[in-house]
């Protein structure tokens, strides 16, 4: 008996022992290895109520990339009432998109996004569910698709000897051959109008038509309310006064570009019901649509309106952009410009035009557009996600509601995976296997995740067969006013980021 309760005592002081010196061992290490819960980012000091608005500058993507060096890769920011998570490195990027995706899936709406009811019938805006996955599976399945971009390429072809020939004529006018031609312009009307054949089988734009430009202005002015910071996003109580008129402008300029959409589904639906031809566009597919099971019988009015502009919103401005700015990289670059020359002129013969088919026999080519897209990607912060539950990512507990920018433009600057990254030098990409699919988080211009870009195939070819086009139907110059070294290369914000003077530039023509 007393030796058995002496082994209790010692049992008992054992575990008195073991818990003394082992439990705080144990709870240090578990301590030590447990993901950091209780924390947030790090992120520089902000003002009381307005946080951080100040110390965005007009350029935020550049000034958040300067705060990695001291906040490392992952910084919080409170813009105005808004929890903000910036990703600015490769590796905390594809963290957020393997292992995070879903958690941080939907999309943070801005007041003037709402202007019209845009919200409800956009796929870009659209939370993670039922009309998100409709609207995807349609772009995946029928629109942008290989076989139907493949079928539908006379009509790329159509819109880019358009483009050639307005140049020509603006090239040889006085004033084109006195001061050069802004050939953005003409990329983005050339983009439009591809877009606007794929979409309703139509040529939606003539730089000679009233209508063209102001449904040019409208889509830019769209763009542009589009990236302004809007203090009714800051403070969500203010929205009622509409501070800046960003709401009005955009209900004005939206409208505009609504009514127009809305004349062209109507006119199809007439044609339709008087036993008109089918054409099997993207409209046809859009009124064709029958949902099954818990779908949506058929799509509404407000949901097919808004999807036909969001495609051209989506898709021109960001394309003939970064055209606007290869060309601009290409002048800067002499040798470059020379190199991608040749490297056209030894595959497409001078008597014939340049062809999609040409496109993956020049590697130089799609290295250009490459490097143009690290430098300048269209949209810097990716279309900005919204946690839909707390989350732990990366030890952080982010709370729901956070939205989160994926600096897209520190990224592709980052000296841990690039080198000389502010120079201009396509063939770093030569010979490598880094593309822009969503799968190298180094270099992710057209996003990654569920949400990639799904306009990716389409924006890819008509980048590549008007940039190869340009090239090899006009020598390019820059006006006398300007040398290499004299280009403005600065931004204009908006949600596509542009040059902020546009590319002036001298064409001649190729004699064949
Ligand atoms: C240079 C060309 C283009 C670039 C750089 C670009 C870039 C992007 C980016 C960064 C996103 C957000 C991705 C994310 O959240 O992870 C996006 C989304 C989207 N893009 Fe593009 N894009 C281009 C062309 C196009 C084209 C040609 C179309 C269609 C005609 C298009 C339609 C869309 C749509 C509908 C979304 C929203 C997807 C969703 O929320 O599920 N884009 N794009």
């Amino acid at each position: 008996m007393k030796m058995s309760l002496s082994s209790v005592e010692m049992e008992w002081s054992f575990l008195v022992f073991s818990s003394t010196i082992f439990l705080p061992m144990l709870f240090f290490i578990f301590y030590k290895r447990r993901p950091n819960y209780s924390r947030l980012p790090p992120g520089p000091p902000g003002w009381p109520l307005f946080g951080h608005i100040f110390q965005l500058g007009t350029a935020p993507h550049r000034t958040i990339a300067g705060l990695k060096q001291k906040y490392g890769p992952v910084v919080w920011l409170k813009i105005g009432s808004v929890n903000t998570m910036v990703i600015q490195s490769a590796d905390v990027a594809n963290e957020f998109f393997k292992n995070h995706d879903l958690s941080f899936i939907n999309r943070n709406i801005t007041d003037i996004l709402r202007s019209k009811n845009y919200h409800k019938g956009s796929m870009a805006l659209a939370p993670y569910g039922v009309y998100w996955r409709v609207m995807r599976r349609l772009c995946t399945v029928e629109m942008f698709v290989n076989k139907r971009i493949n079928e539908t390429e006379s009509l790329r072809r159509k819109c880019t000897d358009n483009m050639l020939l307005w140049i020509e004529k603006e090239a040889n006018s006085v004033e084109g051959r006195r001061n050069g031609i802004q050939v953005a312009r003409y990329v983005f009307l050339a983009s439009f109008n591809m877009i606007g054949n794929l979409m309703l089988s139509k040529d939606l734009v003539d730089p000679e038509s009233k209508e063209a430009s102001e449904f040019f202005d409208a889509m830019k002015r769209i763009m542009e309310w589009g990236g302004r910071p809007n203090i009714s996003d800051l403070f969500s109580w203010l929205r009622w006064l509409d501070l800046q008129g960003l709401r009005r402008k955009m209900d004005r300029d939206l409208g505009k570009a609504m009514d127009i959409a809305t004349k062209f589904v109507k006119e199809r639906i007439e044609e339709r019901l008087a036993g008109g031809p089918t054409r099997k566009d993207f409209l046809d597919v859009l009124l064709d649509f029958e949902g099954s099971k818990n779908e949506p019988a058929k799509l509404s009015e407000l949901e097919i309106n808004t999807f036909i502009l969001e495609m051209f919103l989506a898709g021109s401005e960001t394309s003939s952009t970064s055209i606007e700015w290869a060309l601009a990289e290409l002048l800067r670059n002499p040798k470059a410009m020379v190199r991608v020359k040749n490297e056209i002129s030894s595959v497409v013969e001078s008597n014939r035009k340049f062809e999609e088919s040409d496109i993956g026999k020049l590697p130089y080519l799609q290295a250009v557009i490459k490097e143009t897209l690290r430098l300048h990607p269209p949209v810097p912060f990716l279309v900005p996600r919204k946690a839909i539950q707390d989350t732990n990512y990366m030890g952080y507990l982010i709370p729901k509601e956070t939205q989160v920018f994926v600096n897209v433009w520190a990224i592709g600057r980052d000296e841990e995976n690039w080198e000389e990254p502010w120079d201009f030098k396509p063939e770093r990409f030569l010979g490598s296997n880094t593309d822009f699919k969503g799968q190298h988080f180094e270099f992710i211009p057209f996003g990654a995740g569920r949400r990639i870009c799904p306009g990716l195939p389409l924006g890819h070819l008509m980048m590549h067969f008007l940039l190869g086009s340009l090239l090899h139907e006009f020598n390019w110059e820059l006006d006398f006013s300007k040398n290499p070294n004299t280009i403005d290369m600065n931004e204009l914000i908006g949600t596509v980021v542009r040059k902020q003077e546009p590319l002036k530039v001298v064409p001649t023509k190729r004699v064949s």
